[in-house]
């Protein structure tokens, strides 16, 4: 059987027969798979332009599907911004940051005593840069295995089918291809007024590489990236004031779970200013001196600084990609419009991950590229970005999936609440980490699950148990009614799905 299957996926010759429906977007694919070999042609299934978290996975998966893959990169290293100058980095001085604010201030407790403790930051962030190499390369690993030819340099589309790249030796290739998936991601969103330079004034970049603790630390937009990295640098000694245009931190969150959570920051120093704009920028002197009004508009203040984050969003992508060379349209926001199966409006062109609309999140990348190519080899690929979970990696973490508590209002569902507090959670209390909550909110007539909100030390790997439960359309009784095993973190969410649907036991 296996035998066979190999042969079969060697003798795949996909083609494609492409008809543009009347309004420019829906394409209906069929396709023939006849006996013959792919790779005697010079040309491509599937060319992938961006080697991200949406790009190489997706360039893996259509390999694993028996497609001929390549896929371009330019930064000289695979994984994107995940990989190099994202997730993983920014997780990796969380972690450690969290290492010596918890030998600070809470191994004592425990009755672990130390004479002195100091960061020693060179060796602090050697530490982050080689988890970062040695992931990178592992992805070049698995493009070897999997045998995906890899391209290192800048791709852009001369043709729907070809892409020319400038290669990072510094010559010339044409990558021709049946189908071209963009996955080229995102870049920082700059502000009007506010330049980069990666020291005084920096990007998330800048921040995960900075070469002393700043006294002070601004950081303009309080949202995941405001609040990991200002997490990371206050906790290494850095006084750090977040300065939001909204009036809510993370504005995308459940509002009682982000009161809860502003106040968690609070008790560790940093501060807030809310509903406030920066107006101007003066580097005349060593530090920045940030001019800041209220949103609404009104009396200016000046805030001091020694280093200003920038962390208002991002932005998709697209530079230098030729797009308007072959008509692919975008949004008012850059991003490029998708179907269903992630075409774009020109045959044969796909697009994935940050540069589409949706959740800007590496696990949703990877699964715009797994569906993406899954269609492409005519299987049934499937995202549904309701189902997302999102993670605050801070300390205590915020996970959360499915709707928030004003969703569900605004939806007019009538829903139950279930709530459990981590401070009557044995296990919590146990290690002393117990500053956090599992709220669910259910359809009230049939229980259904509608969404699950986590603040604790580990939420974003207690979350997953609520995704699968989501994905199931679970009610809250069948969490309630499955066995956790004691003492555990995840007690709490069968606790709260107790709360949800009847009473629970420990509070
Ligand atoms: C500081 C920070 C922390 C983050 N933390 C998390 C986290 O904890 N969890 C999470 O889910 N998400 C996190 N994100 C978001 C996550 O990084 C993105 O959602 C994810 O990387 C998007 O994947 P992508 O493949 O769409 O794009 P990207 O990862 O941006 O990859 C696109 C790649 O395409 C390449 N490229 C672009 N144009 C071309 C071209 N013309 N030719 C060749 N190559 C090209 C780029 O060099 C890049 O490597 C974080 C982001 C930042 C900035
Ligand atoms: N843990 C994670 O999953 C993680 C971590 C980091 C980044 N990311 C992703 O990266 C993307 C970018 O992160 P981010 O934190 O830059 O964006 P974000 O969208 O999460 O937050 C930006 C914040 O800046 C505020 N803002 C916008 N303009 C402003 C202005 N002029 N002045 C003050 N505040 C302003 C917004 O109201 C918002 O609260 C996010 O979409 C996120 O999905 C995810």
């Amino acid at each position: 059987m296996a035998m066979a299957s190999l042969a079969r996926r060697k003798a795949y010759v996909l083609s494609r027969n492409l008809s543009n429906s009347s309004n420019g977007n829906v394409f209906k694919y069929s396709f023939s798979l006849t006996r013959g070999f792919a790779s005697a042609s010079d040309e491509n299934d599937v060319v992938v332009i961006g080697g991200g978290p949406g790009g190489y996975v997706a360039a893996i998966k259509a390999a694993q599907l028996g497609l001929k893959t390549t896929c371009i990169e330019k930064r000289g290293a695979l994984g994107g911004t995940c990989l190099n100058v994202g997730c993983i980095p920014s997780k990796a001085l969380l972690h450690s940051s969290h290492m010596y604010h918890e030998a600070m201030h809470s191994f004592a407790s425990h009755g672990v005593k130390f004479s002195s403790v100091e960061v020693d930051l060179p060796a602090m962030m050697a530490q982050k840069d080689k988890a970062v190499s040695n992931l990178t390369r592992g992805i070049e690993g698995l493009f070897k295995k999997n045998k995906v030819t890899y391209v290192k340099g800048y791709g852009k589309f001369i043709s729907p089918s070809e892409v020319s790249v400038d290669t990072i030796e510094g010559g010339n290739t044409v990558v021709k291809g049946k189908n071209i998936i963009i996955a080229t991601g995102s870049d920082v969103k700059s502000l009007p007024g506010i330049t980069i330079d990666e020291k005084r004034i920096v990007s998330s970049t800048g921040a995960l590489a900075l070469n002393e603790v700043p006294k002070k630390l601004v950081v303009i937009g309080a949202g995941y990236i405001g609040l990991e990295m200002g997490s990371v640098w206050a906790r290494l000694g850095s006084e750090v004031t977040v300065v939001e245009f909204a009036a809510d931190i993370v504005p995308s969150m459940d509002g009682e779970i982000r009161k809860q959570f502003q106040r968690s920051l609070e008790k560790q120093k940093m501060k807030f200013m809310l509903k406030t704009k920066v107006v101007g920028v003066d580097l005349s002197g060593d530090g920045v001196k940030l001019t800041l009004e209220p949103a609404a508009g009104g009396e200016k203040t000046i805030l001091e600084a020694d280093v200003v984050l920038v962390s208002a969003g991002r932005t998709p992508f697209t530079a230098g990609l030729g797009l308007d060379k072959i008509g692919v349209e975008t949004d008012k926001m850059g991003r490029i419009p998708v179907n269903e199966r992630f075409a774009t409006n020109i045959p044969g062109v796909y697009a994935i991950g940050d540069v589409i609309p949706g959740p800007m999140l590496a696990h949703k990348a990877e699964e715009d590229g797994v569906a993406c190519v899954e269609f492409l080899a005519g299987k049934h690929g499937h995202v549904d970005y309701d189902k997302v979970p999102g993670v605050v990696y801070t300390h205590p973490e915020v996970a959360s999936v499915g709707k928030t508590e004003e969703q569900v209002k605004e939806l007019g569902v009538e829903y139950r609440v279930g709530k459990f507090p981590f401070l009557a959670n044995s296990r919590a209390k146990a290690i002393d980490d117990a500053e956090g909550i599992v709220k669910i909110l259910a359809e009230k007539e049939t229980d259904k699950i509608l969404g699950v909100h986590i603040m604790a030390p580990n939420a974003g790997e207690l979350i997953h148990e609520a995704v699968l439960a989501i994905n199931y359309d679970a009610s809250s009784e069948d969490i309630a009614r499955v066995c956790h095993a004691h003492p555990t973190m995840s007690e709490a969410l069968k606790e709260a799905a107790m709360a949800t649907h009847d009473k629970p036991i420990h509070i």
